[in-house]
């Protein structure tokens, strides 16, 4: 570390330091010194390489350390690192070996998992094919089902060094259609007459007749009113009412899928006095919600949020039950009521997600297109992981190729700079969910890679977002660190345009870490000496041949309240 500058470390110095070495790039930050102790809360280092000391262009990989939240520790029984070894996902290094860093991907992919992916070697090629996090949506299927798909996810993990994190998606309480008696789909035609019935049919449902999950569904429907299967999917007339039994005329053709949503419009307004007395999390949800907690998921989704309560409520409830609390909650935004508090919901969340089936069921849309942006640009600025779901390639759950549109429509959440993106029914019952998986890796990698040629580094207006004053001191360490590239970041809110090494001691850490954009994480045990910590970590990565000797790095680490730029040794 013979060229190793040290810009500034409050732990040897009482103030200010500036480069004395002639040599060294002028790209100090100025920063005050800490009036307490070291924050340990997140301890992060961040190295920006490149290959030459005089190259400091702004596509030179970043590398972050994240401890997490406090304590080190996950809810597995954390086996330490052996000492001299570094874990990282298999199908990212072979990634960095063969390309490089530049190339690496920084969108993440989430895909659902169904019936077309539940088996192991299913779930490896997803994993493969660059699978970050694998959902599990609680509308369908048992939590037997469910469990067994976790497992396999785990073993994927074990065996084959894999990090994919699995997130659990609640049903939540909106109206939906029963499960069709068992068949995969039903076809409604133009002018058909269907019942949607909230009768409990033991046997085998009577033709043509759909059963409702709400008991308050005959009530509140009005003859003349619309009912929407799937967000508008298939559309029917109410045409009349007979006690628990609402008789419907088909208007607008289309499959009917199992468990579909159901929304009823009313002179052109969705009707949703009655629905908005449904609780968020229904005593069905909480028993999932268990049962996520028993399981160690590390992300659960909350569907259908209305405001801000509800996704604390929720996260003092995992952090009574699950043994570190470190499950993430994802507040999906799907719902009028959502958009309106949309600030305070994704502020008391760890993420949100972009659920765009349902939420084009509630709002006209030609309005979905904006509330992503919203949402998406909402979640940057406060710092949280945004996924965008849905229909991004809904006509590969039949074909192999997407269409156009669809390519068009996953650039544009990739330029949004969206965390991630999901699969739905194209992973969970489509009949290509490779493929699918490989247009959205495929589209992230040409969007990513034309802003490097372009140089497009979009710089947003970020807020402070730190409370305490260390926190403060943390965000000014790392957009110090990004201006030395002239490119931006504040880690991974900034979007910046390179890669960022993720470190953390923890599995669960590590998990969770995937969904975010650019973080590539890596497990190693630390010390409490942070110069060791960064020799330990350059001899490993080099060994892996993942840095070389003579990388230009950029160390920023909140442990010591530090920056150092130096040449890997
Ligand atoms: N575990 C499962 N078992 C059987 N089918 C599933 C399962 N998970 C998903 N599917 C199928 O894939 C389709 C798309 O999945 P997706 O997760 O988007 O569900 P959804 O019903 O549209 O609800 P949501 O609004 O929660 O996304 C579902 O409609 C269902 O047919
Ligand atoms: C993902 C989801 O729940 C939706 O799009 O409605
Ligand atoms: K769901
Ligand atoms: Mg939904």
């Amino acid at each position: 570390m013979s060229q190793s500058l040290r810009l500034f470390n409050h732990a040897s110095t009482p103030n200010l330091t500036f480069p004395s070495n002639p040599n060294t790039k002028q790209c100090y930050s100025y920063l005050p010194k800490p009036s307490s102790t070291y924050n340990r809360r997140f301890p992060l280092i961040s190295i920006r390489a490149s290959s030459s000391s005089s190259d400091l262009d702004s596509s030179s990989p970043l590398l972050v350390s994240d401890n997490g939240k406090g304590a080190v520790i996950s809810r597995e029984e954390e086996y330490p690192v052996a000492a001299g070894s570094i874990e990282v996902d298999s199908v990212t290094e072979t990634e960095l070996k063969e390309n490089g860093f530049r190339s690496t991907r920084r969108t993440k992919l989430v895909c659902t998992i169904g019936p077309s992916t539940c088996g192991f070697d299913q779930l490896e090629s997803l994993a493969v094919g660059g699978m970050n996090v694998a959902r599990i949506n609680m509308c369908h299927g048992t939590r037997d089902w469910h469990r067994q798909v976790i497992q396999l996810v785990r073993r994927l993990n074990e065996d084959k060094g894999y990090a994919v994190a699995i997130m659990m998606d609640t049903e939540g309480s909106e109206i939906h259609m029963g499960d069709l008696g068992g068949a995969s789909s039903a076809k409604a035609e133009d002018g058909e007459i269907w019942t949607f019935s909230v009768r409990a049919f033991d046997s085998t449902l009577p033709e043509r007749t759909i059963n409702v999950n709400y008991d308050g569904f005959a009530e509140d429907v009005k003859v003349g009113d619309d009912l929407l299967v799937d967000g508008g999917m298939v559309r029917f007339e109410v045409i009349e009412k007979i006690g628990p039994d609402v008789k419907c005329r088909c208007t607008d053709p289309g499959l009917l899928l199992p468990r579909a949503n159901l929304t009823f419009w009313r002179d052109g307004s969705l009707v949703r006095e009655r629905n908005a007395m449904l609780p968020t999390i229904s005593s069905k949800d909480w028993l999932d919600i268990d049962f996520g907690i028993a399981e160690g998921v590390d992300f659960i989704a909350i569907s259908f949020v209305k405001s801000a309560e509800v996704i604390k409520h929720l996260k003092s409830y995992i952090a009574a039950r699950s043994r570190d609390g470190d499950i993430a909650v994802i507040a999906k935004i799907e719902s009028i009521d959502s958009l309106k508090n949309l600030e305070e919901i994704v502020q008391a969340s760890d993420g949100a997600m972009v659920a765009r089936g349902d939420l084009g069921a509630q709002i006209p849309l030609e309005q979905v297109p904006s509330a992503q942006q919203r949402i998406v640009q909402v979640c940057r600025q406060l710092n949280k992981p945004v996924i965008v779901a849905s229909q991004l390639l809904e006509s590969m759950i039949e074909y192999p190729t997407p269409t156009r549109a669809e390519v068009a429509d996953v650039s544009e959440a990739v330029r949004q700079r969206a965390d991630a993106l999901m699969l739905s029914g194209e992973s969970a019952m489509g009949q290509f969910p490779e493929k699918a998986l490989a247009v959205l890796r495929s589209v992230s990698l040409r969007i990513e890679r034309w802003w490097r040629e372009e140089k497009r580094h979009e710089a947003m207006e970020l807020p402070d977002i730190g409370s305490s004053f260390s926190d403060k001191i943390s965000e000014e360490i790392c957009s110090s660190a990004a201006k030395m590239g002239h490119m931006a970041s504040l880690l991974s809110r900034c979007r910046p345009d390179c890669p960022i090494f993720a470190f953390t001691t923890t599995t669960s850490v590590r998990r969770r870490l995937n969904l975010q954009w650019g973080l590539i994480p890596f497990r190693l045990s630390f010390s409490d000496d942070m110069e060791s910590n960064l020799n330990k970590t350059f001899s490993l990565l080099k060994a892996r041949n993942l840095i070389k000797s003579g990388d230009l790095v950029i160390a920023v680490s909140d442990m010591l309240q530090s920056i150092q730029v130096m040449n890997v040794p």
